[in-house]
């Protein structure tokens, strides 16, 4: 097991490249459950979660072959396969082997899934989805059993806007009899982009990107090629670092129309930002002031990067509130700010950040992954060194997150943690 070390106080300078996006890779790959033949996906981020998703893909019979950034799947030999423990509960997004599984087969078995500890994360409107469209859903043991005789369209109206249902619905009925329409639907880039693949693969479907989404079942899917989107929040962690930490950045392989909240606030703060076709130019200024944010779902401030905007908050001029609507207990993070001798006060679902605050390189731990992401930003404003342990959450989520710090002139490296700091670790 390693930790992250972090030498705070340098300046950021130069070009980043973005990978693609982690919430389109984790959809994209179980979306190629439902081709008869080999689907090719270009440009997947190199980070752990993809990792154990195609080895998933192999668990159930399919063939996963790497070419750098590019992976061949060939699905035509995959089974009906109960995958009820093991690697499904390392991540968030082994939900979607439900509803790939079910659409191929009209069965499936999987394990409750893991990911972020952000407070209660349901999957009933997954499950709500699945019922409508015909499929007996039951709960044996912690692994979610789905049977149908033959899924069919439904008009499904989601009572909280997610994600995870939208894409998870999408995924079963592209192959259901008839029509269904998905009300309330999510409206994020990673939605639009499974769709694009689906779209490929011989799927009908309309409106993906507005709350109402129109799919027309078809009776087959066929492989194809598909591009990736860059990752948005990878691309606004590194312009929150360059706000926080930075002397001029470029982001590059950035749609900057993916972060149009993000840019918002920093330029109300006093960051010059430039937008370009694919990059982000970004400057921050002298005396940055604090501002409050509000997460919403997309297009509103995005959850995810709440808690790497919480760690720039303690350097800025001011008082600034930070709510989570999405998940109002996401604030793991500020308890081990605080250790850095950050000024924040959690109350109900807001963190209160006063600033500027003087940081200290301290011992800290990653609870997940954009806590991860806060105190990586954290460490790199900080007087002196900053331990992180918890590493493999950051690792599911930021592609050479090291590499790409140390090309900007951060100082960063790995340590191997002893055994003591193990048991620490594990008991803390
Ligand atoms: C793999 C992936 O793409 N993860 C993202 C996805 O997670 P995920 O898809 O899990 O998040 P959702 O959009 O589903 O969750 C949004 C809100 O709806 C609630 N909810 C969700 C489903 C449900 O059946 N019932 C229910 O009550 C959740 O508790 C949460 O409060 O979107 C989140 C919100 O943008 C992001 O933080 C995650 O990075
Ligand atoms: C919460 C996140 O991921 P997951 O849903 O995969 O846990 C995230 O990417 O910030």
């Amino acid at each position: 097991m390693h930790k992250l070390l972090v030498e705070g106080g340098r300046p950021l300078r130069g070009q980043v490249r973005v990978s693609g996006a982690k919430n389109s890779a984790v959809a994209l790959l179980p979306a190629a459950i439902l081709a008869e033949t080999p689907v090719t996906i270009e440009g997947l981020p190199d980070i752990s979660d993809v990792g154990i998703l195609s080895d998933l893909l192999e668990e159930i019979g399919g063939s996963v072959r790497k070419d750098g950034r590019t992976v061949h799947i060939d699905p035509s030999e995959m089974v009906d396969m109960p995958l009820p423990n093991g690697k499904v509960k390392k991540l968030r997004a082994s939900y979607y082997f439900m509803g790939a599984m079910l659409g191929r087969f009209n069965k499936a078995v999987i394990g409750l899934p893991g990911g972020c500890h952000l407070g209660p994360r349901p999957i009933d409107q997954h499950i709500k989805g699945f019922e409508a469209l015909g499929a007996k859903v039951t709960n044996e043991q912690g692994a979610i059993y789905l049977r149908a005789r033959e899924l069919k369209g439904a008009r499904i109206y989601l009572d909280v806007v997610s994600v995870g249902a939208t894409i998870n619905i999408m995924l079963a009925a592209v192959r259901a009899k008839g029509k269904t329409v998905i009300e309330n639907a999510a409206k994020e880039p990673e939605i639009i982009d499974v769709a694009t693949l689906l779209t490929s693969m011989g799927a009908k479907i309309k409106g993906a990107g507005t709350d109402v989404i129109r799919i027309e079942g078809v009776d087959t899917l066929k492989g194809c090629l598909h591009t990736i989107i860059p990752d948005r929040i990878e691309a606004g962690t590194y312009t929150i670092m360059a706000a926080a930490q930075g002397e001029e950045m470029i982001i590059d392989n950035v749609i900057p129309q993916h972060l149009e909240s993000l840019l918002a606030k920093l330029r109300e703060m006093g960051v010059t930002i430039e937008e370009n076709d694919e990059q982000l130019y970004v400057k921050p200024g002298k005396d940055l002031r604090s501002v409050d944010i509000k997460t919403l779902v997309y297009p509103g401030f995005p959850t995810d990067l709440q808690q790497p905007f919480t760690s720039l908050l303690t350097q800025t001029q001011g008082t600034g509130v930070v709510t989570d609507t999405i998940y109002q207990a996401r604030f793991k993070h500020v308890d081990e700010l605080r250790r850095m001798n950050a000024s924040i006060k959690v109350e109900g679902g807001s963190a209160i950040v006063t600033g500027p605050a003087k940081l200290q390189g301290a011992k800290v731990k990653a609870t997940d992954l954009r806590a991860g992401a806060a105190l990586v930003i954290a460490g790199l404003m900080a007087d002196g060194v900053t331990e992180i342990t918890g590493v493999d959450h950051i690792e599911r989520g930021y592609e050479n997150i090291t590499n790409k710090l140390i090309d900007l002139g951060a100082k960063v490296w790995y340590e191997e943690m002893s055994d003591e700091e193990i048991e620490q670790f594990q008991n803390s």
